[in-house]
């Protein structure tokens, strides 16, 4: 059996240039990944799919989860005619900007071609993610990265280097497409200029940028200003942020004391909020 982990992914910035006749809009975003997420693991068996975990209710594990449609991809792609017992443990909240259903076809995508001798950046594999949704080629590379196009063309960039944050969500799904749609076609500016590769160079990037989904997405779901306004106030942090389409938002720390003690006052006002303590790598 093979165990891939399919982390959280986080929008540090995302920029939202144009909208395309094919309804996608072209972005330009900073991709990054936390230490903590789903997992996926996957058998050469008898054909199923199992999802276990809290966020595992409400979740289908019919032919449309993405797992499932993950699998189909890469066994025509591959020509693989075994068939596959799958489990998705589902840690992260469902719809919620982080990506979770995007890094679970991705992490099936590379238990898959771990288990059929398949090169994790094999060519074919890279372009069967893009066919699943702009955010799983970046969730199969797994590791920052500079995303333009429709978030699909990727440069790899240097990571924050485990640095402490929380996320938090404040128990609304939005949906992404309707997130987009609500985007008021105003370009403001290129993540390009600015940026910079060198010592902590993806964090000041990320500091001079914005996410321009953020106001369209307060729009759908009132409470993320809230959430925002919360984070931002608490002691020590360096960046507060929605993450993707919303509604999940981040803090970034310096140290894991100031992410402890503000889970601890943001859980105190809302407990019913999801949390994740965790890092940035
Ligand atoms: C918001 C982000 O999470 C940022 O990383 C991604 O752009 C969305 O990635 P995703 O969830 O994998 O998105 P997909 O499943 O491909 O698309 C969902 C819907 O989002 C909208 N969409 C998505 C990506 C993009 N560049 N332009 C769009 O307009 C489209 O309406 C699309 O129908
Ligand atoms: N394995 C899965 N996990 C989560 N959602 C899934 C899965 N399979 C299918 N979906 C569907 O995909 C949609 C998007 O879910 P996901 O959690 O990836 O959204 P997201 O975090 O907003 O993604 P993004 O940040 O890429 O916009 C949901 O509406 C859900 O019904």
């Amino acid at each position: 059996m093979i165990v891939e982990r399919a982390p959280a992914k986080l929008n540090l910035a995302l920029h939202v240039r144009r909208r395309r006749d094919d309804g996608y809009h072209d972005l330009e975003t900073l991709f990054v990944f936390a230490r903590d997420g789903d997992s996926v693991s996957v058998a050469v068996g008898a054909p199923s799919l199992t999802i276990t975990g809290p966020f595992a209710a409400g979740l289908d594990a019919g032919a449309d989860n993405l797992v499932a449609r993950a699998e189909l991809a890469f066994c025509a792609q591959f020509g693989v005619t075994a068939q596959h017992t799958i489990t998705l443990d589902k840690h992260l909240p469902v719809a919620s900007g982080i990506g979770g259903g995007s890094a679970d076809a991705a992490a099936t995508l590379r238990a898959l071609a771990t288990l059929h001798g398949i090169a994790h950046d094999d060519a074919q594999l890279i372009d069967i993610a893009a066919t699943l949704g702009a955010d799983v080629p970046a969730c199969l590379l797994g590791r920052a990265a500079f995303g333009d196009g429709k978030g699909d063309a990727l440069t790899t960039i240097p990571g924050l280097g485990d640095m402490p944050a929380l996320l938090v969500n404040p128990g609304v799904a939005v949906s992404t497409a309707a997130v987009f749609a609500r985007w008021d076609r105003v370009d403001r500016g290129a993540l390009r200029e600015g940026g910079s590769f060198g010592d902590d160079g993806t964090l000041a990037w990320a500091l001079a940028g914005r996410n321009d989904l953020q106001p369209p997405a307060e729009q759908l779901a009132p409470v993320i200003a809230d959430l925002l306004a919360l984070l931002a106030q608490q002691a020590g942090v360096r960046l507060a942020r929605m993450s993707g389409s919303g509604a999940t938002c981040f803090a970034l720390f310096d140290d894991e004391n100031a992410r402890d003690a503000a889970a601890r006052a943001i859980a105190a006002v809302h407990p019913a909020w999801w949390r994740l303590e965790t890092a940035i790598q």
